[in-house]
């Protein structure tokens, strides 16, 4: 029976029996109290660790049990320790349920600890609980033992045992606050090693305190009348003994336990903070990433119903698509809706197409965006999901500049800057597609080639910007009058072209209908077109080439339609040609002479041949040098045939420079002999070499290199280089006559405005043209003489002396003669002979 008697006045304390305790024992007990707690504190972090509440309950029954028997071993070591003059039994009911409010006490000790953060009231309650809990197990055990001898409790030292476990218990369990409130530095997690040593050692001293005051507070008096024998179910000393061996065994090995499950859960947390840390510094990365993509990096899910929806977008969707991406979520819909009508079936497509052949998606489609056309490319890989849905991950870019620079570039490519019409390039890629057409429906079409015959003057006349405004209203009468099947283009300067198609299935029909096409179009670019207030009236030529498919090619019937057209323009103004097959072969062989032209110059196949002056006193004054080209098959080949050829080509830069080094090098030799030092070299310039920006500095350094003096040096230039650009004409001319270089104009009288011409520029020499001379030769005084004698006289008086070309007879001579022609050429004199021959002839007459 549980029961506790003190002391009081009466009680005779002289006759307690004398008590010792055997100190290893003591020690041992405290040291078994300090390991149960520790035990059980060291079951805070199992508790700790897992989410599940029962998981946490089971450690915390199982750190309650280990406390409770360190608690229930530590009394009875501490029992053994304690020396009675007499024997000591334990009755073992009582001794056993002694243990249950040992593991209460540890119960209570470890529910204040599982709480990383208790309150004041949590601790001092709980440790007054715990106090007392292991102060009605020692009790409680105190009065299970038999001895031949009365039990009584000194009423203050009883008091003093419960307070000092109670205050000692609050201690160990306010450890952690503690700590914490000193800022040492641990894991609201981790119960510490220290931490649990300090708690433990408090929680020991607790328990192994109340003990040993609690037996200081026992008095034992010998009884008067002793029991004779002992109860027949008792425990002795040595059974507590091996109990308490078994118990801290029991301890070690739970210790032991979950010292191991310990380390496991920090192996595993920091494994877990590891990856945690891992994963934040991924999920940074990305978001770095993504943040720094041009565009919105998402995922689009396509459920099995049909559903879409983005459940994943970085922030950039606010940007590209003025969404948020939680507004599109659970519903796509609103990024659709903002699609291009004539998008969105394309696009639904493509992803259809993706899901099904599970493809990349790469699409590039357009949107609207507060009121502005946007063009998106998304770019996106498809993956089926567990439930069948289609999960794409990738992003969506805005490629609204890219799209702008590629029509710029597509623009400036293929289209002509000043009209919007296609250009050349484009326009040949249409012709090869028109001729295929046209033979795969058997039907022939046309190319109509437009030249406009007096844009040049318009130009000169009103200005650049007058001609612009023409070719921009005639590009646009051009496109509003032929079909959205057929190119109108502009190759360039007043140069139109139109590719129409189904023109009929015979050459006859298509003839016809093609020339009624033309016919229309010189009465409709006819009519007046208002240039800024100004009415101008076009006149155009047209050639026109039919094509009926395969045998022909683009370029081919390009030239064709341009031979034409050149063909229109030689018979005069406003008039329309068809492509005539001997014009074809004409061009065909200037093809083939230009081609041998370039081989010519490069195997020195070119020689210069020399014509004399002759001046009034009949001597030679002077030469024309004159091209020559020795073809190694077909002999001599005409200037007349090729120079033009060189001229439409550019071959006539080169081609110049080096019959001026010729004539230059010549002019050099002969300055340096007495016979012939006075003699000097005319040499053609044609237009194109003579508009070079750097034309009257090759001239000069050309002279100086072959060492020649500049005013041996004439220059023939024909009136072309006037009607080419009149402002450079005459500042060349200005600057290579301070040189002392002589300027003649050639042909004259075979052009419309030569008279205008002679009086505005300042040339040394005329050279009246050879077809005036040979027309005026049959009558005296007909009207050729007069206009010869005229020029004569108009050119004298401007101050420049006259040659007369192609002088045949001596009639001519004569005639010119008595004109007070200055000098004379042609082939009554001599005609244009090598330069041996001439050296031979000069030699003789000198
Ligand atoms: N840009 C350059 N043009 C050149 C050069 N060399 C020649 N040419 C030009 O080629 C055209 C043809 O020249 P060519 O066949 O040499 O004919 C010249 C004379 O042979 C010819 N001529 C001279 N006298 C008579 C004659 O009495 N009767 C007659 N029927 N023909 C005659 O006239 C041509 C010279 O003409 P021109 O130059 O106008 O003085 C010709 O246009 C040449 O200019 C060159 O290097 N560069």
């Amino acid at each position: 029976m549980f029961q506790l008697n003190f002391t009081n006045d009466t009680t005779p304390a002289e006759l307690a029996l004398t008590t010792h305790h055997s100190l290893p024992l003591v020690v041992l007990s405290l040291l078994i109290a300090i390991l149960a707690a520790f035990a059980s504190v060291s079951h805070v972090d199992l508790m700790r660790s897992t989410q599940s509440p029962s998981v946490a309950h089971r450690w915390h029954i199982i750190g309650a049990i280990a406390m409770g028997i360190g608690v229930w071993t530590m009394h009875f070591v501490g029992m053994v320790a304690f020396k009675l003059p007499m024997d000591v039994y334990f009755e073992p009911v009582t001794t056993s349920i002694s243990l249950i409010p040992a593991i209460l006490a540890g119960y209570i000790g470890l529910r204040v600890l599982r709480n990383t953060e208790p309150s004041a009231f949590a601790i001092v309650g709980g440790g007054t609980l715990m106090g007392l809990g292991i102060g009605v197990m020692h009790y409680l055990g105190m009065s299970g033992m038999l001895v031949n001898a009365k039990m009584l409790y000194r009423p203050e030292l009883f008091t003093l045992s419960i307070l000092v476990a109670a205050v000692m218990a609050s201690s160990a369990l306010a450890v952690p606050r503690l700590m914490m409130a000193l800022q040492c530095t641990f894991n609201a997690r981790d119960f510490s090693f220290l931490l649990k040593l300090a708690t433990a050692s408090l929680m020991g001293l607790a328990i192994s305190s109340l003990h040993y005051v609690a037996m200081a507070a026992t008095v034992f008096l010998p009884l008067e009348w002793p029991i004779a024998q002992g109860p027949s179910h008792t425990i002795d000393e040595t059974l507590i003994a091996a109990f308490a061996v078994i118990a801290s065994v029991f301890i070690l090995v739970v210790s032991t336990i979950t010292v191991i499950l310990r380390f496991r859960i920090l192996e595993s947390d920091s494994l877990a903070k590891k990856s945690e840390r891992e994963a934040r510094q991924i999920e940074d990365r990305f978001k770095r990433l993504v943040s720094r993509l041009p565009g919105t990096v998402y995922q689009f899910q396509l459920d099995p119903d049909g559903r879409m929806r983005i459940p994943y977008a970085s922030a950039a969707i606010e940007h590209v698509h003025g969404v948020t991406a939680d507004e599109v979520k659970d519903n796509a819909d609103r990024i659709f809706q903002m699609v291009h009508k004539d998008d969105l079936e394309k696009l639904m497509v493509s992803i259809q197409k993706s899901a099904q052949e599970l493809n990349v998606w790469k699409h590039e489609y357009r949107i609207r965006l507060n009121g502005n056309e946007h063009w998106l490319q998304g770019n996106a890989i498809p993956d089926r999901q567990e439930d069948g849905s289609i999960l794409w991950s990738g992003f969506i870019t805005d490629v609204t500049e890219k799209k702008q620079a590629e029509a710029r570039i597509q623009q400036l490519a293929f289209y002509d800057e000043l009209t919007g019409l296609p250009n050349r390039r484009l326009f040949e890629d249409r012709i090869g597609r028109a001729l295929a057409e046209a033979s795969r429906h058997q039907q022939y079409g046309a190319l109509l080639y437009l030249d406009l015959d007096d844009f040049k003057s318009l130009n000169d006349t009103l200005g650049h910007s007058f001609g612009d405004r023409l070719l921009r209203s005639l590009a646009n009468i051009l496109s509003s009058n032929f079909r959205e099947t057929d190119t109108v283009a502009r190759l360039g300067g007043d140069e139109f072209v139109i590719l129409t198609g189904n023109l009929g299935t015979s050459e006859d029909i298509a003839t016809r209908n093609a020339n009624r096409l033309a016919e229309n179009l010189l009465t409709l670019l006819h009519k007046p077109v208002d240039l800024n207030g100004y009415e101008y009236k076009c006149e155009t030529s047209i050639g026109i080439a039919l094509f009926d498919g395969a045998e022909q090619s683009s370029e081919e019937l390009l030239k064709r339609a341009d031979t034409a057209m050149y063909e229109a323009k030689s018979v005069g103004r406003n008039v329309i040609r068809f492509h005539d097959p001997h014009i074809q072969s004409i061009l065909a062989k200037r093809f083939r002479l230009e081609i041998e032209l370039r081989q010519a110059m490069e195997r020195n196949e070119l020689t210069l041949a020399y014509q004399k002056q002759i001046g009034r006193n009949g001597e030679c004054q002077g030469v024309e040098a004159l091209l020559r080209w020795k073809h190694p098959e077909r002999g001599f080949i005409s200037p007349a045939d090729f120079i033009p050829i060189a001229e439409h080509n550019g071959l006539i830069i080169p081609l110049g420079r080096w019959v001026l080094r010729t004539a230059c090098h010549q002019l050099s030799v002969w300055q340096q002999e007495p016979k012939t030092q006075g003699l000097h070299i005319s040499v053609n310039v044609s237009s194109k070499q003579f508009h070079q920006p750097d034309f009257v500095d090759v001239v000069l350094k050309t002279l100086q290199q072959a060492g020649a003096t500049a005013t041996g040096l004439c220059l023939e230039v024909t009136e072309s280089i006037v009607l080419d650009d009149l402002e450079d004409a005459l500042a060349k001319m200005q600057a290579l006559r301070a040189h002392g270089i002589r300027i003649a104009m050639d042909d004259f009288g075979t052009g419309y405005s030569s008279m205008a011409y002679l009086s505005r520029l300042p040339f040394d020499e005329v050279k009246i043209d050879k077809s005036f001379v040979q027309r005026a030769d049959e009558r005296a005084n007909g009207n050729e003489w007069v206009i010869i004698e005229t020029i004569m006289t108009m050119a004298h008086k401007l101050g420049m002396r006259v040659v007369a070309e192609g002088v045949e007879t001596q009639q001519q001579h004569k005639l010119l003669d008595a004109m007070n022609c200055d000098f004379f050429q042609g082939f009554y004199f001599s005609r244009p002979v090598d330069l041996e021959t001439l050296s031979r002839a000069l030699s003789t007459e000198h």
